[in-house]
C-alpha cells in the first residue's frame, strides 16, 4: 500500500512550494487542482484501508499495525469535494492576505509599502518610539486580523465537519491525535504550572526595566505590559529588547547581530554555518538539490509567503527551506531551527510514507533548537569568531541567561495559549462574537500583557499571527521548548560537557559541537520517525518517557535565584492586576 513516497504528494508539494514561493493567481488554480487530486488519491487508499477495519487490529507486526492505525485517519480529503475545495481557497486566501499585507510608515504617510519582513521586524526591534511602535503594531492587525475574520468563522465550520466526518467532535481534538494521549492537556496544564512562577519573576523584572526606560504613564508598577514595547509582533519573545534589560552593562554583548553585519554575514554563509554544526556532529549534509533550489533570501519583484518553513517533497531527494533571512542572530537561530526540519526528513526518507514525521510534532520543532543551544552559548560564539572575548564570571554569566530567558521563557504562555485558544474556538466553548476578547483573557492571564490601543469585536488580533492566518497547529512550540532541554541535557552528558555533580559543567555552559557520541544519539531517535510512540523515541534519547519542565529550570536556575533577589531588592510586586478594559465585545 505504502509507496516510495507517491507521485501525487510530490506533485502536491511542488505546486505549493511555486504559490508559497511566487504568489500569483496561475499558481493558486495549480496548487488548488493538486490539492484536489492529492485528496482523491488519499480518500481512495484509505477506502482500501477500511476495507481491513476489524482486522488489522489484530494482526501481530505492531509496525504494521501502527501503519495501518495512521492510515485510517483520512484528514480533511474525508470532506465532501466543494467543501474541501472551499476549506482549501479559506486557507490560501487567509495565508495570502497574510503574507502580501503592507502598511503605510509611521512618520510617512505616502509611503505604504512596509512588510513584516523585513520591515516591521527590523523597526519592532530598533525603534524606542512608542508612537511608531504603538503603530506598527495596530495597523499590522488592520491589515491582517481584521481582514480574515469573516473567512475564520467559515473555515472554522469546514474544518470541524472535517474532524467528525474523521470521528473526532471538532478540529481541535484531531489536531491532538499525534501526540497519541488522552491526557495531554492536562500534562500541558501540569507544564506551565511548574514554569508559570519562573515567567513571573521574569515578567517583573522587565516591567520594571521597561518602566525605567518609557515612564510610569506608559509602563505601570502593577500592571500588564503593554505589548508593543517587547520586541516583537506578537510579543511572543522578547530577546529584542536585551539591550534595554541588560543586568550588568558594559559585559561583552551576547547578542552577535553587530558582529555579523560588521563581518560581512550573508544568508548563504549563515546556513553552511549550520550545516557546519549539522556535519560536526556526523549527522547529514545538506543534498545538492537543497543548495540548488532552497530559497534563502527573499527575492525582489514578487509576493511571497516569507515565514520560514522546510519542505520535503516526500520523493527522498528534494528537500528546501525557503526563509526571507535577515542577517541578525535571531535569524542564525532560526536557520538551524528550519535546518533542524531537513535533518529530521533526511533521517526518516525511507521508512514508510505513513511514518515519515516526527515522533510527534513537538519533536520536529525541537531538532534545530537543541543545536541552537549550543551555538548560542558565549563558547561556541567565540569559537566561530563572533564573540571577541569569553567573560567566565557570574555576572557574564547572568547576562547571558538572561538573553536565552528572552527567547525561551518568555515563549513559554503564548506558545501556550495559541491553542488553548483554538481548541476553545473549534469546540464551541469561545463563541463568535467574544473570539477577540477572548483571545486578549488569555494574552492578559497567561503572558501578563495588554494592547496599546483597546481592542474590540470587530478586531481578530490572533489573526495577526501566522500560523492562525496560515493553518498551522501551534502546541507543537510549546511541546518542544520543554523537551529541547531535555534532548540538551541528554546530549550534553553523552558529549561530556555537563555533569550533574560538576558545578564547572552547568548545563547553560554546554556546546555539543563536534561530538559524535550525542550526534549518533540523536541521528539514532530521528531514524525512527513516527514508527514508535513518541515517549519511546523520548526514552531512547534521554532515558525518561515524559516531558519533564524540571530541566529547563535547572538550566535557568542561576538567573531564577538572580531575579527573584533583584525583584525583592526592588520590592516588585510580582504578577499584574488591571482595571483597565483591554477589549469590549
Ligand atoms: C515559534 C514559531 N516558529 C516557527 O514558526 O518556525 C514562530 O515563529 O511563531
Ligand atoms: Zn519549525
Amino acid at each position: 500500500m505504502d509507496v516510495r513516497g507517491s507521485q501525487e504528494c510530490t506533485e502536491v508539494s511542488m505546486a505549493s512550494w511555486n504559490y508559497a514561493s511566487d504568489i500569483t493567481e496561475k499558481h493558486r488554480k495549480v496548487k488548488a487542482a493538486a490539492q484536489l487530486k492529492y485528496a482523491a488519491w488519499q480518500k481512495e487508499a484509505w477506502e482500501s484501508v477500511r476495507k481491513w477495519s476489524g482486522k488489522w487490529e489484530t494482526l501481530s507486526d505492531p509496525f504494521l499495525r501502527r501503519q495501518f492505525k495512521f492510515m485510517s485517519i483520512l484528514g480533511t480529503a474525508a470532506l465532501p469535494k466543494q467543501d474541501l475545495e472551499k476549506y482549501n481557497n479559506l486557507v490560501t486566501e487567509m495565508s495570502t492576505l497574510y503574507s502580501t499585507a503592507k502598511i503605510c510608515e509611521y512618520k510617512n504617510p505616502k509611503n505604504c509599502k512596509l512588510e513584516l519582513e523585513p520591515d516591521l521586524t527590523r523597526i519592532l526591534r530598533s525603534s524606542r518610539d512608542y508612537g511608531e511602535l504603538e503603530h506598527v503594531r495596530k495597523m499590522w492587525r488592520h491589515q491582517t486580523g481584521r481582514r480574515i475574520r469573516d473567512h475564520y468563522k467559515l473555515f472554522v465550520k469546514l474544518a470541524n465537519k472535517a474532524a467528525k466526518l474523521n470521528g473526532f467532535d471538532n478540529m481541535g481534538d484531531m489536531w491532538l491525535y499525534p501526540y497519541e494521549s488522552d491526557v495531554f492537556r492536562s500534562d500541558l496544564a501540569e507544564l506551565w504550572k511548574q514554569l508559570m512562577p519562573l515567567y513571573q519573576q521574569l515578567h517583573a523584572y522587565v516591567r520594571r526595566k521597561l518602566r525605567e526606560n518609557y515612564g510610569e504613564e506608559h509602563v505601570s508598577r502593577r500592571g500588564p505590559i503593554p505589548a508593543h514595547l517587547l520586541g516583537n509582533m506578537w510579543a511572543q519573545n522578547w530577546g529584542e529588547v536585551y539591550d534595554l534589560v541588560i543586568p550588568y552593562p558594559g559585559k561583552v554583548s551576547v547578542d552577535v547581530t553587530p558582529q555579523m553585519v560588521a563581518q560581512g554575514y550573508t544568508p548563504e554563509r549563515m546556513f553552511e554555518l549550520s550545516e557546519a554544526f549539522f556535519v560536526s556532529l556526523n549527522l547529514t549534509r545538506m543534498p545538492e538539490e537543497f543548495w540548488q533550489h532552497s530559497i534563502i533570501e527573499k527575492p525582489q519583484g514578487r509576493d511571497l509567503v516569507c515565514h520560514a518553513s522546510a519542505w520535503d517533497f516526500c520523493n527522498g531527494k528534494d528537500f528546501r527551506i525557503k526563509q526571507c533571512t535577515d542577517v541578525t542572530m535571531n535569524d542564525l537561530i532560526t536557520v538551524h531551527h528550519e535546518m533542524g526540519h531537513i535533518e529530521y526528513f533526511l533521517k526518516y526518507k525511507d521508512l514508510p510514507e505513513v511514518f515519515r514525521s516526527g515522533a510527534n510534532p513537538g519533536f520536529h520543532e525541537a531538532v534545530g533548537d537543541v543545536l541552537a543551544l549550543s551555538v548560542a552559548t558565549p563558547k561556541h560564539l567565540h569559537e566561530i569568531g563572533l564573540l571577541e572575548e569569553v567573560q567566565d564570571d557570574p555576572e557574564a554569566d547572568i547576562n547571558f541567561l538572561l538573553s536565552m530567558a528572552l527567547d525561551k521563557i518568555t515563549f513559554l504562555p503564548f506558545g501556550y495559549l495559541m491553542d488553548l485558544w483554538r481548541w476553545d474556538v473549534f469546540s464551541g466553548k469561545t463563541s463568535e462574537q467574544d473570539w477577540n476578547c477572548a483571545w486578549w483573557d488569555l494574552r492578559y492571564k497567561l503572558q501578563g500583557i495588554k494592547p496599546p490601543v483597546q481592542r474590540s469585536e470587530y478586531d481578530f488580533d490572533p489573526g495577526a499571527k501566522y500560523h492562525i492566518a496560515g493553518n498551522v497547529p501551534y502546541i507543537r512550540y510549546f511541546v518542544s521548548f520543554v523537551i529541547q532541554f531535555q534532548f540538551h541535557k541528554a546530549l550534553c552528558m553523552k558529549a561530556g560537557e555537563y555533569d550533574p555533580l560538576d558545578p564547572s559543567k552547568p548545563l547553560h555552559k554546554c556546546d555539543i559541537y563536534k561530538s559524535t557520541e550525542a550526534g549518533n544519539a540523536l541521528g539514532d531517535m530521528l531514524q525512527m520517525g513516527s514508527s514508535k510512540e513518541w515517549p519511546e523515541a523520548m526514552a531512547a534519547l534521554t532515558g525518561t518517557r515524559r516531558m519533564d519542565a524540571s530541566v529547563i529550570r535547572e538550566y535557568f536556575k542561576p538567573l531564577e535565584l538572580w531575579l527573584t533577589d533583584n525583584n525583592e531588592q526592588h520590592r516588585e510586586s510580582i504578577g499584574w492586576e488591571t482595571d483597565e478594559v483591554l477589549c469590549t465585545s
